[in-house]
């Protein structure tokens, strides 16, 4: 989303930043720009960047600002009326145009939905409902209508949003989801992750804040910290899955983490075998953690389908399930007569597990020896993972043992909660080495890790479900329905 340089094609970063955050979202993509006339232009469309915008956004007018989306469903259905970013207001005349892209999840936002009458809801995503909060707000600015929009917020969101001419970029106060700057020439961008920021050629320059708002205009950056929640709570399934391997996340990068978690398995569960296999692709980094740890080699024995999608983040269980069966494939030699050590990032429903262990054992494998780099999860998540209900997860009220029965390994280990603790904190400051009180103290003060323990979220989202908001605050109804 850069700003305030002639020479850049701003279509065509957004583009490519959002080709490098497809892993954040595979069902839709859309972008929103100015115009030379200073309104907002926006497309939309079903599937993945490159079937969407083929010609680069090109049919979009020519800009000096605009954002972009890719959209992983976490709030209403997959469809394209879903898709962001959201754009509210065109036909308004008293009020200006908005255009938000949102990453997280409202815990309240069905709550928030009864402030609006429904005959004037496009979508059933809580992404439109806070585009419609700014927009209604009463203040004259759009700094004023988020001072009046976010205390009636609960959850996640990372936003980039047009408004007024200028750019503006928002984290939660608890820093749930990620939202990173960064410059190219004299450009601004704020992305989701800084493997965008590699892509388009820019400079990474820091972390929005939790509780940060930021706008971009002509004379550069202006950053103010609207508000602060007691602690910090990133989704720490971030570092686990979530993020690209080449991502940073504060001072510590991804694939730093992920190799980390591989060293802290083999210390906790070792096992004798003849090779270390990670499942492709999220958990390749923790395999080659295990191996250099534990001196078992490694090898790529499982190869993912180069076309095939992330499994994990489709929409629903019979997509899942199907995309599983097209992504694995297999290297004969190294799998007959072996005992392998099969490192994944995590096991949630054990759709890849339950699949895989049966191909491993049609191949004649002698022994399947599980390690996950994830903690057992055993509670849904609420904030922006489509981690589901406690029925849906493996892990939920089975023994580690029993696990491992259902899923038929011969041994199953998941790292700790000290673990995942150390090593995102050594990944950060190398030559710290906290023990387990330390590292679950660190955990506890600076990540979400609620759906491995219910204490680990930031509060309670059952209760903070029904937080509401006054609708007076918000527009004056009549105006505001005919406005819009
Ligand atoms: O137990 P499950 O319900 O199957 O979910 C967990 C699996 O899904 C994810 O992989 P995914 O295929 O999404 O993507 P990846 O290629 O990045 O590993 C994750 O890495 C696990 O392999
Ligand atoms: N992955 C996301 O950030 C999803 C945003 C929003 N909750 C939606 O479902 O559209
Ligand atoms: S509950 Fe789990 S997946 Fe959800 S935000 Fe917290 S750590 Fe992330
Ligand atoms: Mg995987």
């Amino acid at each position: 989303m850069p700003k305030g340089d002639d020479s850049l094609d701003v279509r065509r970063y957004i583009t490519l930043a959002l080709t490098a955050l497809q892993h954040r979202g595979q069902e839709s993509a859309g972008m929103a720009v100015y115009d030379d006339h200073g309104q907002v232009a926006h497309r939309v469309g079903m599937g993945k960047v490159r079937e969407v915008f083929q010609d680069s956004g090109t049919s979009l007018p020519e800009t000096y600002c605009g954002i972009g989306h890719v959209r992983y469903s976490t709030t209403g259905s997959s469809c394209v009326e879903n898709a962001g970013p959201f754009v509210v207001g065109e036909r308004s005349g008293q009020y200006d145009t908005i255009a938000l892209a949102h990453n997280g999840n409202i815990v309240n936002g069905n709550t928030l939905r009864d402030l609006f009458p429904k005959e004037t809801l496009r979508s059933t995503t809580e992404s439109e409902i806070l585009a419609l909060m700014l927009l209604y707000a009463q203040g004259k600015t759009l700094r004023e209508r988020m001072i009046e929009t976010f205390p009636a917020l609960r959850g996640s969101y990372s936003l980039v949003i047009l408004a007024e001419g200028k750019l503006y970029a928002m984290r939660d106060p608890w820093g749930m989801r990620p939202l990173c700057i960064g410059r190219i020439g004299n450009s601004w961008i704020a992305t989701s992750e800084s493997c965008a920021l590699d892509r388009m050629g820019a400079t990474y320059i820091r972390e929005v804040e939790p509780g940060e708002f930021i706008t971009f205009d002509e004379d550069g950056m202006h950053s103010e910290l609207l508000v602060k929640a007691q602690k910090t709570s990133l989704c720490v399934f971030e570092h686990i899955y979530f993020s690209d391997a080449t991502s940073r996340l504060n001072d510590a990068y991804i694939y730093n983490v992920r190799e980390a978690l591989g060293r802290e398995l083999a210390r906790e569960h070792p096992v004798d075998a003849d090779l270390v296999v990670p499942v492709p692709d999220s958990s390749i980094p923790a395999a080659l953690g295990y191996a250099n740890a534990s001196g078992i080699a490694y090898s790529q024995a499982i190869i993912k389908n180069r076309y095939s999608d992330r499994t994990f983040i489709k929409p629903d269980q019979r997509l899942r399930q199907l995309e599983v069966d097209l992504k694995f494939n297999f290297v004969q030699p190294k799998v007959e007569g072996k005992r392998l050590v099969i490192v994944d990032d995590s096991i949630v429903r054990g759709n890849t597990m339950k699949r895989l262990v049966s191909a491993l054992r049609n191949r004649g494998v002698k022994e399947i020896h599980l390690r996950s780099s994830a903690p057992p999860l055993r509670h849904p998540c609420y904030f922006g993972i489509d981690i589901p209900q406690e029925e849906e997860l493996i892990a939920a009220g089975r023994t580690v043992q029993e696990v491992a029965d259902y899923i038929g390994v011969d041994s199953l280990g998941y790292v700790s909660l000290s673990g995942l603790g150390r090593a995102i904190q050594t990944a950060e400051t190398p030559n710290l080495h906290p023990d387990d009180k330390e590292a679950l103290a660190f955990l506890n003060k600076e990540f979400c890790y609620g759906c491995m323990e219910k204490q680990g979220w930031p509060f309670d989202p059952i209760a903070a479900a029904n937080h509401g908001a006054q609708p007076a605050t918000f527009f004056p109804r009549d105006t505001a329905i005919k406005g819009q």
